[in-house]
């Protein structure tokens, strides 16, 4: 018969790599349950139009016909199907929400990446106070010292900076677009030559410092000393501060401000951060405040904060601990299943085992370092000794 492999980009999960991505997604559920987040599945396919504002960076969507010949995508995002629910439903708002699920981006051929990722993430959905944001940056701190010796590191950044400051310099939205496509891209001549014009003005001092505004609090405070800034850039500024430091509290967190970055995706508003771990150039989280994401679902706007985290990677570096459970095995016969089904339901650590004789059962146990127990005429279990001689 002749093989058939699968899509470019996919890749079936099992064994090792399937059960820790198992065990981070239990844990992680388990203790968001404890803190009243609502759990949120979506479908994983919706219309084309849910992510019309959706920045793809180059990859594609798969795409599907329904039957109406609507088209219909796996979704690339899980963010905004979440905010399409809301205004479709009535869940009650204020509402912590969490989901578990995959999503389907087309990545550049060769690239090596996969098309198809797992991300879980949180939505805080009518939360206007910066403590949403806290909650993000804890849950990401809680991880790193769970599962990645707290390595990892969380970069800040405002959505709204770039552009509140260009806007206030000039009215062409061309002139705004190119200078912050180099700043983004650190293309320092090109930059250089977009900001030219400014030469004269009180902001070329900011403009020639802005591709180096990416440090620790101190080192942008020091770096930004003297200059003055427009006024929504500067209270921008100030967020970004207020909770770059709020975590700089927390004991061994690494915290840096990134003010020449581009927002992750267009919907954020406000504060924005991503969570790296040592030199692994993707990142592990991502998130941000997105509080008109629902206006543009035609409903009121929400004030809203939410992160991504990537299962894959995270799965790929956690340290998790080695539970090394003592493994029981119980050897029975198919007559005494009353006795079996009884015991199995009481004893969670039992493992049935499958072998079709008494001794093949014991190799097999001792094998695998197992004890091995059997149900005896009265219906009672004991434990088998394994033989000296064998
Ligand atoms: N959906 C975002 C993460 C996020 C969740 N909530 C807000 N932002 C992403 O994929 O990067």
């Amino acid at each position: 018969m002749h093989k058939i492999n699968l899509p470019l980009g996919t890749r079936a999960e099992f064994g090792e790599r399937a059960s820790r991505k198992q065990v981070l997604v239990n844990e992680l559920q388990k203790s968001l349950e404890k803190r009243s987040f609502m759990k949120v599945n979506t479908p994983l396919l919706e219309y084309k139009e849910v992510f019309a504002n959706f920045d793809l960076k180059q990859m594609r969507t798969y795409q599907l016909l329904d039957r109406n010949n609507k088209t219909v995508v796996l979704r690339p995002d899980l963010t905004l199907p979440i905010a399409r629910l809301l205004t479709t439903t009535n869940i009650k708002l204020p509402q912590k929400l969490y989901y578990v699920g995959d999503l389907f981006k087309i990545a550049k051929e060769l690239s090596g990446r996969n098309n198809q990722m797992t991300q879980a993430g949180i939505e805080l959905v009518g939360y206007s106070s910066s403590k949403a944001e806290l909650e993000c940056l804890l849950l990401i701190n809680r991880i790193s010292r769970k599962w990645l010796n707290g390595r990892v590191k969380i970069e800040i950044s405002h959505a709204c900076f770039a552009e509140s400051l260009l806007t206030n310099i000039t009215a062409s939205t061309e002139l705004k677009n190119r200078i912050k496509r180099e700043l983004y891209r650190k293309r320092i001549p090109e930059y250089q030559r977009a900001i030219k014009q400014f030469e004269n003005t009180s902001i070329y001092g900011f403009l020639q410092k802005w591709p180096r505004l990416f440090g620790e609090v101190a080192d942008i405070t020091k770096m930004l000393e003297g200059i003055k800034l427009p006024t929504q850039a500067y209270s921008a500024l100030q967020e970004t501060v207020k909770v770059a430091k709020w975590i700089a509290k927390i004991p061994g967190q690494k915290v840096i401000i990134d003010l020449s970055t581009a927002p992750p995706q267009r919907y954020y508003t406000g504060i924005t951060f991503k969570g790296f771990v040592d030199d692994i150039p993707e990142y592990l989280f991502s998130g941000g405040r997105y509080d008109q994401l629902l206006e543009s679902f035609q409903a009121q706007p929400e004030p809203a904060v939410g992160m991504g985290i990537d299962i894959d990677l995270l799965s790929e570096i956690a340290e998790l601990e080695n539970k090394k459970e003592d493994k029981n095995y119980l050897f029975f016969e198919p007559d005494q299943t009353e006795y079996v089904s009884e015991w199995l339901l009481k004893n969670g650590n039992y493992e049935l085992s499958l072998e079709d004789d008494l001794e093949t059962a014991k190799e097999k146990a001792y094998e695998k370092n197992a004890k091995l127990f059997k149900i005896n005429k009265q219906g009672e279990i004991e434990n088998v000794v394994k033989n000296s001689s064998n």
